[in-house]
């Protein structure tokens, strides 16, 4: 199974998709380590003994000869082991690949400790094994055509000590392929956060099931899962990511007995004079994702419908009738008429998705969600998020949308290169679609319209705004295919 990303960086493959979380969130799980090592427990005392470190093995040869399209007779295979079974894992898929034909060299860092049985196994069929304290490493690297990391994995956790740090830094100036084995080494599994070294890889060959860390970091690469047949209960996971099946599920056509109301009625509140275009951008990803109505309200009326004549449009969401669901912010200014409508919006009793300039008026003025009752979600950058919370560290970004999330009992989206999405109660989503094609102005008000849309389905506010994060990622990846510039060209590209 493969974690579905970007069309660029990653192919999909998606497996049947487990249903986790109290209450059941689906998706593709996610589990922390003390999860995993759980599971592999129960295995380890259900199998003969090396059998879950053979597997390993075997996962790892087949995706490091996926890479290379089979050629390995020849090619050049470094291998970077530490003293635990991480090394294990990398000396006995050496032993494989030299079986095949590769020149396979391993550089150990503590000769002493490495795993026996994959050391003796890959001198016998003619490897090299050498002490890294000793061997002309940088030379070693430089004629490498691939490059595995089996440094530390499960049992490490940042920052990677001597000598194990400048073995990554000489492999990450490398032009070889690098392939890390469960996890880059330097990286936090359960967080992503990375102090010090980190092995930067191309693809990222992990068991049991993929750590939260893979999910958001950018040093993993493509990221394989390879379960072993020891994968924990999905239940127990908190951390998920979607498939295109699963979203294309809550986008149902309408059947015979539906009206606007139950297609879901969506009201937004967007532009102003000087962003007329963000009401319009914001708008259309509503539109495209067919609620059963889009209201809009604000001062672009006569702009919005003028664009889109099934809009119903008022300039004041007091005026503007009944909405199941609001998006308040893109492009809205933060005058007093601009705080006026966010008042009037966070009133209402269903969910409230804010954006841009709602959240800088939300930053100025916390009190202003004291006496919100209804659902939230505020969808901030970086930049906001740091407004709103300035005592949460975003370098673990998933731990600090989660610690906003139960402060505010908000679902937060905190966007980024892979944008976290976080409840309350402590459930996650990592988006893994996308594409930097989505990083153009407008992108975000079309983000907001989609995930609006959602809400007013009805569905689970963290649904909806994980679900419009991975349809506007799927989007942006098509552009990108097309070569379309500019974020109305999201319009087309959503479904
Ligand atoms: N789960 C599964 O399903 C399966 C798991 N399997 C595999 O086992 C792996 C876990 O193996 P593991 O428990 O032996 O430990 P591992 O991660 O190799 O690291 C231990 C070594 O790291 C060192 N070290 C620690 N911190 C460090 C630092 N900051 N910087 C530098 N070094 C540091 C530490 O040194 P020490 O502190 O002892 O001196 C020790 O030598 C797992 O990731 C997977 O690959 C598969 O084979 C089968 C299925
Ligand atoms: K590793």
């Amino acid at each position: 199974m493969e974690i579905p990303s970007s069309a660029q960086e990653q192919q999909m493959t998606i497996a049947t998709p487990p249903t986790f979380g109290t209450p059941p969130t689906p998706g593709i799980p996610s589990c922390t380590v003390a999860q995993i090592r759980d599971a592999e427990r129960a295995a380890l005392a259900r199998t003969p003994e090396g059998a879950l470190m053979r597997r390993a093995a075997g996962e790892l040869t087949t995706a490091v000869l996926d890479a290379l399209d089979g050629h390995v007779v020849g090619r050049s295979v470094v291998l970077l082991v530490g003293a635990g079974n991480n090394g294990g894992d990398a000396l006995w898929a050496g032993v494989a690949l030299r079986r095949r034909g590769g020149a396979v060299t391993a550089l150990l860092t503590d000769p002493a400790r490495a795993h026996p049985a994959g050391a003796a196994g890959l001198r016998r069929v003619g490897g090299r094994l050498l002490d890294v304290a000793r061997a002309d490493v940088e030379k070693l690297l430089a004629a490498a055509d691939v490059v595995i990391d089996g440094l530390v994995g499960l049992a490490a956790r940042p920052p990677l000590r001597e000598p194990a740090a400048s073995l990554v830094r000489l492999a990450n100036r490398c032009a070889a392929l690098r392939v890390a084995v469960d996890l880059p080494s330097g990286l936090d599994p359960d967080s992503g956060v990375a102090t010090g070294e980190i092995f930067d890889a191309d693809v990222t060959v992990t068991f049991g099931g993929a750590k939260p860390g893979l999910l958001v970091s950018t040093s993993a690469g493509r990221v394989v899962v390879a379960d072993l047949g020891m994968a924990p209960d999905p239940a127990v996971a908190s951390v998920g990511v979607l498939t295109d099946q699963l979203v294309a599920g809550l986008l149902a056509d309408p059947g015979s007995g539906d009206d606007k109301y139950s297609g879901g009625v969506v009201g937004i509140v967007a532009g102003s004079a000087q962003y007329p275009g963000a009401a319009v951008l914001a708008v259309g990803g509503a539109v495209r994702l067919r609620p059963g109505m889009v209201r809009y309200a604000g001062p672009q009326a006569a702009a919005v419908v003028q664009a889109w004549p099934e809009v119903v449009g008022a300039d004041d969401p007091s005026r503007a009738g009944r909405v199941q669901a609001w998006v308040v912010g893109p492009g809205a200014g933060t005058d007093t008429a601009a705080r006026d409508r966010l008042v009037t919006v966070l009133a209402a009793d269903g969910p409230v998705l804010v954006d841009a300039d709602g959240l800088t008026l939300l930053a100025a003025e916390p009190a202003l969600l004291e006496g919100r009752r209804g659902p939230l979600v505020l969808t901030p950058h970086e930049g906001e998020f740091a407004r709103l919370f300035p005592d949460l560290d975003l370098t673990d970004r998933l731990g600090a949308a989660r610690a906003a999330a139960a402060s505010t009992g908000a679902v937060i989206l905190l966007k980024g290169h892979r944008t976290v999405i976080a409840a309350p109660d402590g459930r996650a989503y990592v988006n893994t679609t996308g594409s930097s094609w989505l990083a153009t102005a407008g992108s975000g008000d079309v983000l907001a319209g989609v995930m609006g849309s959602l809400l007013a389905t009805g569905i689970d506010p963290l649904l909806a705004a994980a679900a419009g994060a991975h349809l506007h990622g799927r989007a942006g990846e098509r552009a990108a295919h097309d070569r379309a510039a500019g974020a109305h060209q999201l319009w087309d590209r959503l479904r």
